[in-house]
């Protein structure tokens, strides 16, 4: 089994490059099938859950050319098939947007239930309920959703929460459907406002993304642009996080820091200087870090993809915090592994009550999802001593280059990698 082998306690100090956002690149490298020309895309992170969505592309017969690390160019007029290939989609959370992508295509879409990390039920009923108000029928068969439409028809949806998942892919759905769709208790991610903007550049119109209303005017035809993906804000706030943790300095580059305000706040909250520049922050930590109180929301709340993350940093702030998760069912799994290196944290329902130690002590322990596992390696580069992760495959779905990049910063980590394994060589 691979691992992360950091040795704790060095200050991380330096720049570091943040990459394209992985939950905006699931959803735009799936859209491309809606072009009637290729589409050239920038900044994609070079990660496995978008290495994935591109093999999607492939097997059902687009042509896909990897024009460095991370450009890639697709040609989606060689597509044959409405059918993702369920061992590829299975994989991931984000392939669940092919079917608004081939709905938008050629009004069928056959796509395995989507994976994703394991926060307890994952529910899809509101992607459903959009698909079947735009004219749809669905059906689930042996693990794949079938949807299909005569006609995809604009409608007025009202989302019974906020959810990204739905948004963007009843926008996607939506794109091509004929006359208006209103999506309202729309989510306000950053990464919904990107899929629109790349959407309306090939074409699309699409109004009031950003904002809890969003209204798609439907188009005939969709053309191939060139286009660059956003800033990864949870990739930043990681490092952001990583460079407090461990008493440092660090600029964070290539950020756009009104995505990172709600991080920022709380950051400035326990202590630490945050200092915004146009498309970079630094972040500076020199004396303790205080308790505080986060709760997990809706953009632009603070996000739940930061949560494990967070929940180290206060594991060695002086005093009581309070983390409440309010998007997720269940998502403090990682919680007994924080605990292996010294951490106090008591979970009641969806409460973390963390009462900060003076150090955390490496320890071997598990990346039980991908931003568990950014946790373990923000306590492992803090702690005193030696931390072995586990099952870091979660992590290398939404990090590139994490050890690279740790080790720029100045942190004493590698991969070690276990010879047996034959996926190594796949998650490159
Ligand atoms: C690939 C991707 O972009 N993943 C992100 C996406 O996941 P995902 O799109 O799966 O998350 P959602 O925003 O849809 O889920 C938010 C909440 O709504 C509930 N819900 C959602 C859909 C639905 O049909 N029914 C339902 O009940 C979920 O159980 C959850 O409690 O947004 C989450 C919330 O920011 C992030 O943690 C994930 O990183
Ligand atoms: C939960 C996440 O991803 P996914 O929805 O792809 O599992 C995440 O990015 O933190």
């Amino acid at each position: 089994m691979d691992k992360f082998i950091i040795k704790g306690g060095k200050r991380l100090h330096g720049e570091v490059v943040i990459s394209g956002a992985k939950n905006a690149a699931v959803a735009i490298i799936p859209a491309v099938a809606m072009a009637e020309s290729p589409c050239r895309i920038e900044n994609v992170p070079n990660i496995s859950d978008v290495k994935l969505s591109a093999r999607i592309l492939t097997e059902m017969g687009a042509t896909v050319r990897w024009l460095g690390k991370n450009t890639v160019e697709i040609d989606p007029t060689t597509i044959h098939t409405n059918v993702v290939p369920s061992e590829l989609g299975r994989k991931m959370r984000g392939s669940y947007y092919n079917i608004g992508a081939l709905l938008g295509r050629c009004s069928k879409a056959i796509v395995p239930l989507p994976g994703g990390c394991d926060f307890g039920v994952r529910p899809i009923d509101q992607h459903i309920k959009g698909f079947k108000a735009l004219g749809c029928t669905y059906s689930l068969n042996d693990g794949m959703i079938e949807v299909s439409a005569k006609e995809l028809r604009g409608a007025h949806i009202y989302l019974d929460m906020v959810t990204v998942g739905a948004t963007m892919n009843i926008i996607l759905a939506a794109v091509k459907a004929k006359g208006l769709t209103v999506i309202e208790n729309a989510a306000r991610e950053p990464h919904v406002v990107d899929l629109a903007n790349f959407l309306n550049s090939m074409g699309a119109n699409i109004s009031g993304a950003g904002t809890d209303v969003i209204k798609i005017r439907g188009v005939e035809h969709l053309k191939g642009i060139t286009y660059s993906i956003i800033p990864d804000q949870i990739e930043a706030g990681t490092y952001m996080a990583a460079a407090a943790a461990t008493r440092g300095d660090v600029l964070v580059k290539n950020v756009t820091p009104k995505h990172l305000e709600s991080i920022t706040a709380k950051l400035m909250e326990m202590g630490v200087t945050v200092v915004e520049y146009d498309d970079a922050v630094r972040v500076r930590c020199d004396g303790p870090l205080s308790k505080c109180n986060v709760k997990t929301m809706p953009h632009p709340g603070f996000p739940t993809d930061m949560q494990p993350q967070i929940a180290a940093l206060l594991s060695i702030a002086q005093g009581t915090s309070i983390l409440n998760e309010s998007v997720w069912e269940n998502r403090f799994r990682y919680v007994e592994e924080l605990k292996r290196m010294g951490a106090q944290i008591t979970v009641e329902g969806k409460s973390a009550i963390i009462e900060g130690v003076e150090y955390l002590k490496g320890a071997p322990v598990r990346a039980t999802d991908l931003r568990a596992g950014a946790a373990m390696i923000i306590a492992g580069l803090a702690a005193h001593g030696v931390t072995k992760i586990e099952d870091i495959e979660h992590i290398q779905r939404g990090y590139e280059d994490i050890v690279e990049k740790f080790v720029g910063l100045g942190a004493d980590m590698y991969l070690m990698l276990d010879p047996t394994n034959s996926d190594t060589a796949k998650i490159g």
